[in-house]
């Protein structure tokens, strides 16, 4: 669940006072997501025929400094046509307000819903939309350096250390050490940046139908190999529950990218390396959460095996994971 702090209905009230959005009629924690506290809030809106938001309150892993710019990032992309949440400013014309010692911001409410298990037709749409965020991030002023890359894969291995990757599973040890080392080796080094999402799973994807309604939760976003946002999602995207590829639905991925941002030969070629990298990624912080997330916590972890099995799959397959469309 995650409603982490008591807000009382006239706090709320008051709190919603600060916008120009009616007055408050009600207020709903949600139990979706682990990083803050959210409320789908509804007001009488300006006009009084009625008004959604989502009601977001940071309370742990954001730091203050960044919100500008994720929260100035929704704004952006927004005003250029991606189905993305604006951010609702208050009569100061603050993008967020303290309350207390935390941060709240008040963001447009996007219908939709997370799927579980996506079609090829939603994943082509996936696949635009980000391509879209990638060309309409390219006059986003401001940067933030990805805290999640190469270097902090090896910080994360030393942190688990080796006694406690193996007592996730005898073979993560080797695989973390040889996999770091080949990634070392091969990581490209002059692929075209964008701002990327970096964490588009399917619960951050609200679906209309096969059309998207919206991305959310952009508070891993930040500036780095655009391909390499691609690649995380593929890796999100196109597995079974059980572990098995799914190459209809990668094959819709891509297409529908390059159908809005065509890949370069060089993007194409160092698809199954970025790949490697994305599951190195998701299987170091969950394995990293895993070893320090208490067995009785409220938080479910998530397993690091499911992508060491897809980190194995990459290694296997290269660029037989990437069915490139007109091939
Ligand atoms: N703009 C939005 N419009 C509609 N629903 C939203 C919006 N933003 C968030 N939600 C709903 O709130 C839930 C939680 O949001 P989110 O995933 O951003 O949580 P979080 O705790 O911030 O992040 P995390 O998933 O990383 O823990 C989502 O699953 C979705 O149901
Ligand atoms: N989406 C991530 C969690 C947030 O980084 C995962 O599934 O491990």
């Amino acid at each position: 669940m995650a409603v982490y702090t008591h807000l009382g209905a006239e706090e709320l009230a008051s709190l919603i006072q600060e916008y120009d959005v009616g007055t408050l009629t009600s207020a709903k924690g949600i139990a979706e997501g682990v990083s803050n506290s959210n409320w789908l809030i509804e007001t009488t809106g300006k006009d009084g025929t009625g008004a959604r938001f989502i009601l977001t309150m940071y309370e742990r892993r954001i730091d203050l400094n960044e919100l500008p710019f994720f929260l100035g990032l929704l704004d952006h992309l927004a005003a250029k046509g991606c189905p993305v949440p604006r951010t609702i400013h208050d009569r100061a014309n603050r993008a967020y307000r303290m309350l207390g010692e935390k941060a709240v911001a008040l963001i447009e409410f996007l219908p939709g819903v997370s799927v579980d298990h996506p079609e090829p037709a939603q994943a082509r749409s996936v696949g635009a939309a980000l391509a879209g965020i990638h060309l309409a991030s390219a006059d986003f002023p401001a940067s933030r350096a990805n805290g999640l890359s190469l270097p902090s894969w090896r910080e994360l291995a030393d942190d688990c250390g080796e006694a406690g990757l193996a007592s996730i599973n005898p073979e993560l040890p080797d695989l973390v050490q040889g996999e770091l080392a080949f990634l070392q080796a091969n990581w490209p080094a002059a692929l075209p940046h964008a701002v990327i999402h970096a964490d588009l799973f399917p619960d951050n994807v609200l679906m209309l139908g096969d059309a998207v309604g919206g991305l959310i939760d952009f508070y891993f976003a930040c500036n780095d190999i655009a391909a390499y946002d691609l690649a995380v999602t593929h890796a999100a995207w196109c597995f079974e529950a059980d572990g098995s590829f799914r190459p209809a639905v990668a094959a819709a991925l891509i297409e529908g990218y390059c159908a809005v941002r065509p890949l370069s030969r060089d993007e194409r070629h160092a698809l199954p390396v970025l790949a490697r990298g994305a599951a190195m990624r998701f299987m170091m912080t969950r394995a990293y959460d895993w070893l320090h997330t208490p067995a009785d916590a409220l938080v479910t972890r998530k397993d690091p095996m499911d992508f060491a099995r897809r980190l194995r799959f990459y290694a296997e397959k290269g660029d037989a994971a990437f069915p490139l469309p007109h091939d």
